[in-house]
């Protein structure tokens, strides 16, 4: 009998490799899974701990520069010790406010007392972190001069997010505050005015000669000058200044590249711009309503709208800088703000129009900004303004056009008897305004009649003039005195704002508007000023605006305009009083040219200031008009202005074309008359 094998046990094993089969089948997407989730959370972490690494060293840059060899003298103040010093950096601690935070007295328990500036860059301003390492890698520079603030240390909180910088404590704070704000009667002295001139001639001079490499501070300005308890002045807040390094341009290069520059002017203006630019206007104008820029034609009924003085007023001056302490008859020429709005849409749209200039040197690169020459070009400066001014006539014109049929005076009695019992604060400034563009009228159309010549809009000349020009037309005139008749106030107040209208525009800035707002006096007098990477309306030099060339004379610059504002002790742009008079001294550069040109330089003095010692006041004068000229070549250095100063050199003669005129009747025959 054939034995019955039994079935071999292959049959059970089956469905037991089935089931691993299967259990493999199902693990493996498990096994997949896990390690992609594994990969994934590794990936993860990965990204935290860069982003963390990445993220602590922007926001902790302390940590970095106390590692750096030349920060080692910078001592590391405790945080929480700055903060209990400050009272959790309280407004009652507060000493000012700038672009960038705020400075607090900090009084520690050793009883000394310090200066405490926080940026809290949790804001995001990247500027701000930049000015910080800024300061601190140049303290290492700075060291050894009375006349410059020395910087303690540094600090920062447990993030990273507030940076301070610690200074010496300035009892005086700001020069600006001291003598604008709340004129100190020390400063009402001429001796301390003089003595202050020349501890800030000093200062600058230590940054440039005693400096190796030299330093160049790039915003000189009453809010950095700051002042002691004996009102001795030192020069502070270097957050802009940078060392002048092989990579910048030398003397000479910055001689050759002024020159070029200079003679590229020349021909591009030659070739068209002026032709362009007055092009510009009619089409800005034609295209904004027809509405009619020239105050002649623009106080005819029908011609659609007309120049307002507030319109001129506040846009000029807006434009010009916030240093504008009366601004329009509804401010009522007291210290007013700038609309914000207008700042904003002013510095927004030019930054438009500006060309991006190209600079190595992060110092110069700003968001949004840059640019050639000014930061703009002349011509887009003005289709700026014309169409700002546009816009404002527009909303104006509505309001105005009472204004314009009394301007013609075409209005009734009865209505002009009405207006008179409203007459509110601005009307002066309307009917001081009406007679101007009506005699301004009647003469355009003699010289029509005479000449021939294409109507050109008396807005549209102003803006043609320069800083340069400017002198030159001053002084044009000033020896011709048929020339001189036919400028008036108006057009001695708009005098050379076009050079502040192109730093103006070159200084957008991503945080405020980028105009010196120091008519935001704030609570604790303190101003907040620019934050600007090139300096400060009004002081920058027209060739450092923009990202131009950066050199020594800059500064030398600044020092012009803020030696003015020491002897005037006043803003470089302001209207004191209502008659349209007073427009002419608005612009303070350009009314010192006028003095200069008239012989009558000591008018500038303030009137405040007792002892006063004339030539010193003359000296410093010349040395300011010396300063300002717009080829920086021809300007003094800064040694050459301590030696005036302190009597080591000659007194400088005024340069020509600020000279007074000479005596008339010149004895001067031409070679026509002659044969
Ligand atoms: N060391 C100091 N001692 C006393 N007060 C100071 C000191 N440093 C600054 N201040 C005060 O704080 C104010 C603000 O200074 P800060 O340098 O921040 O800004 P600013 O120079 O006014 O403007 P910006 O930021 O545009 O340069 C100064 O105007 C001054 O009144």
């Amino acid at each position: 009998m054939p034995s019955r094998h039994s079935p071999p046990d292959i049959a059970p094993l089956q469905p037991t490799a089935v089931s691993n089969n299967h259990h493999r089948l199902h693990t493996l997407p498990l096994i997949i899974a896990g390690s992609l989730i594994l990969t994934g959370a590794l990936l993860i972490l990965f990204t935290i701990l860069l982003y963390r690494k990445l993220y602590r060293n922007r926001t902790a840059p302390s940590d970095l520069i106390s590692k750096s060899p030349q920060h080692y003298q910078c001592r590391r103040f405790s945080y929480s010790q700055l903060r209990r010093a400050t009272n959790s950096f309280s407004e009652s601690t507060q000493l000012g406010h700038g672009g960038f935070g705020s400075v607090y007295k900090a009084d520690l328990p050793s009883g000394n007392s310090l200066a405490v500036k926080v940026m809290d860059s949790s804001a995001g301003s990247l500027q701000g972190e930049r000015e910080f390492h800024n300061e601190l890698s140049l303290s290492s520079h700075l060291i050894g001069s009375p006349h410059v603030v020395s910087l303690l240390g540094f600090s920062s909180d447990r993030r990273g997010r507030r940076l301070i910088l610690v200074y010496e404590l300035m009892a005086n704070r700001s020069l600006q505050d001291a003598l604008l704000d709340r004129k100190c009667e020390e400063l009402m002295d001429w001796n301390k005015r003089f003595e202050i001139a020349t501890d800030i001639a000093k200062g600058i001079e230590f940054l440039h000669s005693c400096c190796d490499p030299p330093i160049i501070h790039g915003d000189i300005k009453p809010s950095n000058i700051l002042l002691d308890s004996d009102f001795k002045a030192k020069i502070g807040d270097f957050g802009l200044a940078r060392v002048k390094s092989d990579d910048l341009v030398s003397g000479n290069d910055t001689r050759i590249l002024i020159e070029e520059e200079e003679k590229r002017i020349d021909v591009g203006d030659d070739n068209g711009s002026i032709l362009e630019e007055t092009e510009s206007v009619i089409t800005v104008f034609e295209d904004g309503n027809a509405v009619n820029l020239s105050p002649e034609t623009g106080a005819s009924p029908g011609a659609g709208s007309v120049l307002s003085p507030e319109t001129c007023a506040v846009s000029v001056l807006t434009a010009s800088s916030g240093a504008v302490t009366g601004l329009s008859p509804e401010v009522g020429l007291e210290k007013g703000s700038v609309s914000e709005s207008c700042l904003e849409q002013m510095s927004v749209e030019s930054s438009s129009k500006q060309k991006v200039g190209s600079r190595r040197d992060w110092w110069w690169k700003q968001d949004n900004n840059g640019g050639s020459r000014g930061g703009i070009e002349s011509g887009s400066v003005k289709d700026y303004v014309m169409e700002w001014i546009g816009s404002e006539i527009k909303k104006e014109s509505d309001n105005n056009k009472e204004w314009v049929k009394n301007g013609d005076g075409s209005s009734s009695v009865t209505k002009k008897k009405k207006k008179e019992k409203k007459r509110k604060p601005r009307e002066w400034w309307k009917e001081e305004f009406c007679e101007e563009l009506t005699r301004k009228k009647r003469k355009k159309k003699k010289k029509k009649k005479k000449r021939g010549l294409s109507s050109i809009s008396s807005i549209d000349s102003w803006f043609h003039r320069d800083d340069g020009d400017d002198a030159a037309s001053v002084h044009d005139q000033s020896h011709n005195p048929c020339k001189r008749k036919k400028r008036n106030s108006i057009d001695w107040w708009v005098d050379g704002l076009s050079g502040e209208l192109k730093s103006v525009i070159g200084k957008k800035n991503s945080q405020d508007s980028g105009l010196w707002c120091d008519v935001n006096v704030q609570k604790s007098g303190g101003v907040s000023s620019t934050p600007s990477m090139r300096g400060t309306v009004c002081y920058i030099a027209p060739e450092c605006g923009g990202g131009g060339v950066l050199s020594e004379k800059c500064d030398v610059y600044s020092f012009g305009v803020l030696l003015l504002v020491l002897v005037s002790g006043r803003r470089p742009l302001q209207v004191t009083a209502s008659p349209m008079s007073e427009f002419e001294r608005a612009n303070l550069i350009s009314w010192a040219k006028q003095l200069a040109c008239n012989g009558k330089l000591l008018e500038l003095v303030d009137k405040s200031i007792h002892s006063l010692e004339k030539e010193q006041a003359v000296l410093c004068i010349t040395i300011a008009l010396l300063c300002l000229q717009r080829s920086p070549v021809k300007r003094p250095t800064m040694k050459e202005i301590v030696q005036m100063l302190s009597g080591a050199a000659e007194p400088p003669h005024l340069p020509f074309e600020f000279s007074p005129s000479p005596p008339m009747g010149f004895p001067f025959k031409s070679r026509k008359k002659a044969r």
